[in-house]
């Protein structure tokens, strides 16, 4: 399997999410910069966190018109996986990849610690290694992670199971106090319909080894290697 890695200035996760592909995988991913107009060929692009672009205008606004942007989205449109981590999912959802924007959360506080995260669908090559209704652990780190769409967008997002996380409590439980951003319908983490292009706020490349207090961001990138190859 063949993965790259898109960088913008302002990109700050690139680094652990190509540490945890290339444990993954076997081999590094390719790092492409944002002017670039084509991308290598390859079965994976990673969208990574960070400020891109300063976070100017609006999260992921600007990247989201780069040119390499454009070439991210021809190939979902054919197949190729796209995964959008944090200020990767704004970027892919302000892109148009997938439906809903990411909106200030609702306390208006950047929010920076571990949450629960229950598995909504094992149904995709991201979570085929997670069993549905599992909880994990995995950091956040954001301002703008409140996801909004409008009803008939949850409704249609639901009935073709297409929500891949949701924040949740204790045993899986959805509670308002454990949505970390005012997300409606708790929502952390979205499919677009063909099941190729997966968006999330939370960084499963920051809970890899025992030292990031958490290992379940693993089985994410496993799933897409098993998928692959
Ligand atoms: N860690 C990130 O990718 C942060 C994304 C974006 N800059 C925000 O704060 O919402």
């Amino acid at each position: 399997m063949k993965a790259a890695i898109v960088v913008f200035p302002g990109s700050n996760r690139e680094n652990d999410a190509k540490a945890a592909l290339t444990q993954a995988i076997g081999r590094e991913p390719i790092m492409v910069w944002h002017r670039d107009t084509s991308l290598p060929k390859v079965d994976l692009v990673l969208v990574p966190g960070g400020f891109s672009y300063g976070d100017y205008l609006r999260c992921g606004a600007i990247a989201a018109n780069s040119p390499v942007l454009r070439e991210v989205k021809a190939r979902s449109e054919q197949g190729m996986a796209v995964i959008g981590i944090c200020n990767g999912f704004q970027i892919i959802t302000e892109a148009g990849l997938l439906p809903g924007v990411l909106l200030r959360n609702a306390n208006l506080k950047f929010v920076c610690r571990n949450v629960g995260l229950r598995v909504e669908t094992s149904n995709s090559r991201f979570t085929a290694g997670y069993k549905k209704g599992q909880v994990l652990s995995v950091p956040v780190a954001h301002h703008d992670g409140n996801y909004f769409a409008d009803p008939k967008t949850l409704d249609e997002l639901e009935a073709e199971d297409r929500i891949a996380f949701r924040y949740c409590g204790p045993e899986g439980r959805l509670d308002a106090n454990y949505n970390p951003n005012g997300s409606t319908r708790h929502i952390a983490g979205i499919l677009n319909k063909q099941r190729n292009v997966l968006g999330l706020m939370p960084h499963p490349e920051n809970a890899i080894e025992p030292i990031h207090g958490s290992t379940d961001g693993k089985a994410l990138f496993h799933s897409l290697v098993e998928a692959v190859s």
